[in-house]
């Protein structure tokens, strides 16, 4: 760069130009095969990737920060940054550096930005992950209405649904969105919902969410009159669908992404779940944030890409709407009931590429001729399953789906002649379109590789014309190709009809030479033959990519179609191996489940080789659930169990149960353990109030409600007191159904006085001091709650185990006998260290060992183990 101290250099004018129009991004500047960042952005891109920072030169009398990452690795790179919560904005060389010369030797290479790269716009597939959505989200504020758009710019998915303020939380929660799109003036107000989300929020001004101008920019980009085409959309819809657009030309430098028609999601038509609950519920996500652990994980058998994001959505949102559900459970039945065809649809479906990304990428001209093939290996997938729903009589949706896979055959074939079996990932070198496609590439291909030949074959011609055998075309630089025959044939060469043929070029002493017309021609094809092939492919794939543009409706609904066949197929077989069972769905209050199972649970215990005890749940009479029990009886499993069962019903699934019978669920709240939210400065008890307020204010009586242990983290009486008047509550005003759990004994007595609360409780046995966890839910209260026990399981020290049972026990017997007894026996407590039976296990554990030695029956190698096991004994007492 070679930057003075108090001059700038064109290149540095250039660099701080291009950066002064992208301030808020790191600026990737190319330079021959690397990016380089300068100044700030090279300290912040060098400490986030941790790659060496260096200088380069003064500017204004500074040195100049730099550093660099090489372009063929740059998308790692980009990926570091990207969860780093950076934006990339890439400046790309737009000539030659040999076209800047020609202007003069100090001028710059033509360059600008020509993407930028942010969290919710990422297509390459090395950035993505296949089986999750990638939404980027806008959320539109007009004077009495709001809405939220998404769009997945690596499928073209767009969505829009109107959503106020109160509704924003539980919907990012359900979405994920990597971004959201904000008008700048409300990035503020909104932070308080936002900041509890995992994305970046991107302020845009006004203009960008005007609504009048927007549906005319959305209009025309679906070639529609009116967006009406697609659905009544209010001002606040086209608004946010406005942003998304005004930020994807932003992003992608005019160049817009395939963009399907929108689809508007009714209100209220899927079944409402806030962030804290799908967060407890480990929907799908498990705590720690992966994807493990989650229900998604245990219950995804898909096959392919489409069908894995298809069941993430349905998971995130299950519907509420019984004709949906009935429909999606009437395709699983079918393919659960049918082995062979479940079984031949997987296999094939196995064949299938992602459709909506290779689509996507090619409408971005991010794509190349691999995507192509991926095309067409989805469309032969689509004819073979085609072929096997030939004849059958299949459920709606499955039916539906089969009318999709065909009318793509013109597209199959023309891919299926134009290109080779296995294609280069990029158009840029040639060498993907099929021999026989295009004669006129094949002629051009022809020359490049056998050239000679095409030469040979003309001299054996000319020859044959001529009647000269002795004549040759022959190679030099001056002349290029030439025919040349002896002298002794000049004269018959340079008069007619010959002559009128051969042109002539040069007379040596004992040859001359000549020309043909057509030996020129075949010279410059020869010469040009390389570039002109490649030419004539690149033509081939423009010809390709537009044919597959323009079918892009179609092949998105096959993509559609073969995810849902995917879906149903993938529950199909999860619901046939795993033995569950089709549920009853209708509009009672019904939440009938016979010996249902924690899915999760249920497939981490049979890792383990332990099976898992099927408990039923009956909240037809009683509506509410009071559950009690010990302390890892399993109290948290059942409630969230039957919760997940609720939403498996609901996305059309089937249940882990042997029989399910419910009532349409309309939201699920579940608080089962709350943590720490200190980042916004509120205590466990401070979020679990805030999180029980929101649902004894929103739960409805459709709702089903999930306690586990509420009030638990203040003071004894005021948890109580607290759990009390939410049961309460939930059961008058709420109306809804629901299991609470709790360590609080006393709430039981609530069970007599509420008709529709029943007690339960998970049963466990007692056994030489120790409990053993049966994981049975009976009906009934527990008598206590095994919490000493269950703390010595853990490895609390023997002393502080015994020393709580003395405390216990005091307590217990003071409760008994009245307010005042109790303080006096505190008192009378005897001091920590004087508990005497501290010590008495392990030395009646040393004794009982010694008893049962038999010295004569020991192997010199076991007594030598027995010291050391005996010592370890005797190391515990002392
Ligand atoms: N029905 C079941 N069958 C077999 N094992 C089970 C069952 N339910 C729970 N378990 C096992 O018991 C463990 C503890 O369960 P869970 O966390 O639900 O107990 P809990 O009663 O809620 O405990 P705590 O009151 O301490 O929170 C689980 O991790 C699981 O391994």
């Amino acid at each position: 760069m070679n930057t003075q101290a108090g001059t700038v250099t064109p290149m540095m004018a250039q660099y701080l130009e291009i950066k002064a129009a992208h301030g808020d991004a790191l600026l990737f500047y190319r330079m021959g095969d690397f990016y380089e960042m300068f100044f700030d952005d090279a300290v912040a891109a060098a400490e986030a990737l941790d790659i060496a920072l260096t200088k380069r030169g003064k500017h204004m009398g500074e040195d100049i920060a730099m550093c660099g990452v090489p372009v063929h690795a740059a998308e790692g790179y980009l990926l570091t940054l990207i969860r780093k919560g950076f934006r990339v904005a890439i400046a790309e060389q737009l000539e030659d550096p040999a076209e800047a010369k020609k202007r003069g030797s100090k001028s710059v290479v033509k360059r600008d930005v020509v993407r930028l790269v942010t969290p919710g716009t990422l297509t390459e597939e090395s950035l993505l992950d296949a089986r999750r959505h990638n939404f980027l989200a806008a959320f539109s504020e007009l004077r009495d209405d709001c809405a939220l758009a998404w769009v997945d710019i690596s499928t073209g998915a767009i969505s829009v649904l109107g959503c106020d303020r109160m509704a924003l939380g539980p919907e990012l929660a359900r979405l994920t969105p990597r971004e959201l799109l904000v008008e700048d003036s409300a990035e503020q107000a909104l932070s308080d919902v936002t900041s509890g989300f995992d994305l970046a929020v991107t302020p845009l001004h006004r203009g960008a969410f005007d609504s009048a101008s927007g549906a005319a920019r959305l209009a025309a980009l679906w070639k529609v009159a009116s967006l009406d085409a697609f659905g009544a959309f209010s001002r606040a819809e086209v608004s946010a669908m406005a942003a998304l657009v005004e930020y994807l030309e932003l992003t992608q430098k005019g160049k817009l992404p395939l963009l399907r028609p929108p689809h508007q999601e009714a209100r209220m038509s899927a079944m409402r779940i806030d962030a804290a609950t799908r967060r407890s519920l480990e929907l799908t996500h498990a705590m720690g944030g992966g994807r493990e652990g989650s229900l998604l994980h245990a219950i995804d058998r898909t096959v392919t890409a489409g069908g894995a994001r298809l069941l993430e959505r349905r998971v995130a949102s299950p519907s509420c709407n019984l004709g949906t559900i009935s429909a999606r459970q009437e395709a699983v039945a079918h393919l659960v009931e049918d082995d062979r065809l479940r079984g031949d649809l997987r296999t094939a479906l196995r064949g299938a590429h992602d459709l909506d990304r290779a689509l996507s990428r090619l409408a971005l001209d991010r794509g190349g001729p691999r995507d192509m093939a991926a095309i067409r290996a989805t469309l032969e997938v689509a004819g073979e399953i085609g072929a096997l729903a030939e004849g059958r009589d299949l459920p709606a949706p499955l039916e539906e789906a089969i009318r999709s896979l065909s009318g793509h055959e013109i597209l199959h074939e023309l891919l299926d002649q134009a290109l080779v079996a296995e294609p280069p990932l990029l158009a840029r070198d040639g060498g993907f379109v099929a021999t026989g496609h295009d004669p006129d590439l094949d002629d051009a291909r022809r020359l490049r590789d056998e050239g000679r030949g095409v030469i040979a074959s003309m001299q054996a011609d000319y020859a044959s014309d001529t009647g000269i055998q002795s004549l040759k075309i022959k190679h030099n630089n001056v002349l290029g190709y030439f025919i040349e025959t002896t002298a002794t044939h000049a004269a018959k060469m340079l008069t007619p009809p010959l002559s009128e043929r051969f042109i002539h070029r040069q007379t040596m002493a004992n040859q001359v030479r000549f020309t043909t017309l057509e030996l020129n021609e075949i010279e410059t094809r020869i010469l040009n033959a390389g570039g002109h092939a490649l030419d004539l492919e690149k033509r081939v794939y423009d010809r390709l990519r537009s044919a597959i543009l323009d079918h892009a409706g179609p092949l998105g609904q096959l993509a559609r179609a073969l995810s849902e066949i995917d879906l149903g197929a993938g529950l199909a077989d999860l619901a046939r191996g795993a033995e569950w069972c089709r549920p009853q769905l209708d509009d009672s209050r019904a939440f009938h489940v016979e010996s249902g199972r924690h899915p999760v649970v249920e497939q981490a215990l049979r890792r383990a080789g332990e099976p898992f005890v099927g408990n039923d749940c009956d909240l037809d009479n009683a509506a509410l659930w009071l559950l009690t029990g010990p302390n890892m009886a399993g109290k948290s499993t059942f409630l969230r169990q039957n919760a997940l069962i609720a939403v498996l019903a609901q996305i059309g699934s089937y249940v882990p149960a042997t029989s399910a019978h419910i009532g349409l669920v309309s939201q699920i709240f579940s608080r089962v353990g709350a943590s720490d939210d200190l980042a916004r400065g509120r205590s466990t008890f401070m979020v679990e109030m805030v999180e029980t307020a929101a649902i004894l204010n929103q739960a409805d009586d459709r709702a089903l409600v999930i306690l586990d242990e509420i009030g638990r983290g203040t003071a004894t009486y005021d948890g109580l007191s607290i759990a009390w008047a939410v049961l309460e509550h939930l059961h008058d005003v709420n109306r809804c159904r629901g299991i609470f759990a709790t360590h609080y004994h006393e709430m039981t007595q609530l069970a007599a006085k509420l008709d529709g609360v029943a007690t339960a409780t998970v049963a466990v046995r007692e056994w030489q001091g120790e409990v053993i966890f049966l994981h049975e839910v009976r009906r009934g209260t527990a008598d206590r709650s095994y919490g000493v026990q269950v703390a010595r399981l853990a490895g609390l020290p023997t002393s502080v185990v015994e020393r709580a049972r003395v405390v216990l026990q005091a307590l217990e017997q003071g409760e008994r006998e009245g307010g005042g007894r109790r303080q006096a026996l505190i008192d009378d407590l005897p001091l920590f260290a004087a508990t005497a039976p501290v010590q008495e296990p392990t030395t009646s554990k040393l004794s009982s060992r010694m008893q049962e030695i038999e010295p004569d029956r020991l192997t010199p190698r076991e007594a030598l183990e027995l010291i050391y096991e005996l010592k370890s004994l005797s190391h515990d007492i002392s």
